[in-house]
């Protein structure tokens, strides 16, 4: 489940991930949600997700818009474990109401 994925795997896999892109080691995206609390609800979710799945995530908060940065710090890359929780973010982020602009 640790593994890295190849160039090609991520670059498909992100086809399906729309406003998350490759920043080297890294997924990111960020997500504009309608006001403030609605930001905070849509971490808290995330921290949820996160925890289930022992994958955290790096989180910086401004006002409504949040950017975030997924990678596998064990496995010093991109893992099967950052697509999984970048779709699980997006689907609290619309679940919120809010936007992913990448
Ligand atoms: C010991 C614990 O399972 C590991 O440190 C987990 C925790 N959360 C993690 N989160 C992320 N993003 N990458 C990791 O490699 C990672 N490792």
């Amino acid at each position: 489940m640790s593994r890295l994925l190849t160039d090609d795997e991520v670059s498909r896999q992100l086809a399906d991930l729309p406003g998350w892109s490759r920043e080297g080691d890294a997924l990111v995206a960020g997500i504009e949600a309608p006001d403030f609390p609605a930001a905070i609800r849509l971490v808290t979710a995330a921290a949820d997700e996160a925890e289930q799945m022992n994958h955290h995530p790096d989180i910086d908060i401004r006002w409504r818009t949040t950017r975030w940065r997924l990678t596998t710090h064990d496995a010093g890359g991109l893992t099967q474990l950052d697509i999984e929780l970048a779709h699980r973010i997006s689907t609290a982020a619309r679940a919120e109401g809010a936007v992913l602009d990448g």
